[in-house]
């Protein structure tokens, strides 16, 4: 049997449809009160910490990015780091102390109390991950995750939880970023950089 590519496209719409649906209706307060965090944060001279593997290492840069450089509109720039980017603290962190301290050693090294901590995992398990916002809570900086797949580790660890309420990676992903991109938007409109 050929592969059905019509199929294929219109079943990846569909759900991703459903999962768009589904994560708009379930997520409105915990991005209401990430956001009020951020902003708290941001103007207290604090600075928002994102963090993942793979798929989520790539949003975590980005998304910082956004912050530090632009999103919509040329403005003032936001607080924000990436821990997936130092090669040398990767690596390091990894060769010496393991790899599921990858992040947290950078948190104890840049972290502050009051800071944002926002791990980004779609299975809510991976142990550097979870790793980084236990050390995080530990020296007072405020705890976020964005995840899916019910949260694995991370109720209870992240004050600030957005769990996309899908088990498929890939589309728990792009609510992240969408999430994210959302979160960024609303935080330069909140400072009053951007109508
Ligand atoms: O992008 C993808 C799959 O879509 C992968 O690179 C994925 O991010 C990696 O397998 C990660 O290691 C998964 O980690 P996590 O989301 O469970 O924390
Ligand atoms: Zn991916």
């Amino acid at each position: 049997m050929s592969f059905d590519v019509t199929a294929f496209y219109k079943a990846e719409f569909a759900e991703q449809r459903a999962v768009a649906q589904a994560t708009e209706a379930a997520l409105q307060k915990p991005f209401a009160g990430l956001l009020t965090a951020c902003v708290t944060s941001v103007r207290n001279g604090g600075k928002i910490m994102l963090f993942g593997n793979g798929g989520s290492a790539a949003d975590a840069q980005h998304l910082a990015t956004e912050l530090t450089v632009r999103y919509k509109k040329d403005r003032p720039a936001i607080a924000a780091i990436a821990l997936t980017t130092d090669s040398s603290a990767l690596t390091a962190g990894g060769n010496d102390l393991g790899f599921d301290h990858i992040f947290a050693r950078q948190i104890e090294a840049l972290g502050r109390p009051g800071d944002i901590a926002l791990g980004i995992s779609t299975s809510g398990k991976s142990p550097n991950v979870v790793l980084a916002l236990k050390q995080a809570k530990k020296m007072g900086l405020i705890t976020a995750a964005f995840s899916g797949k019910g949260g694995g580790d991370l109720p209870g660890l992240a004050e600030h939880l957005l769990v996309v309420p899908s088990d498929t990676t890939a589309r728990i992903q792009e609510m992240h970023i969408t999430l994210g991109q959302m979160l960024c938007g609303a935080i330069e409109i909140e400072l009053g950089y951007v109508k």
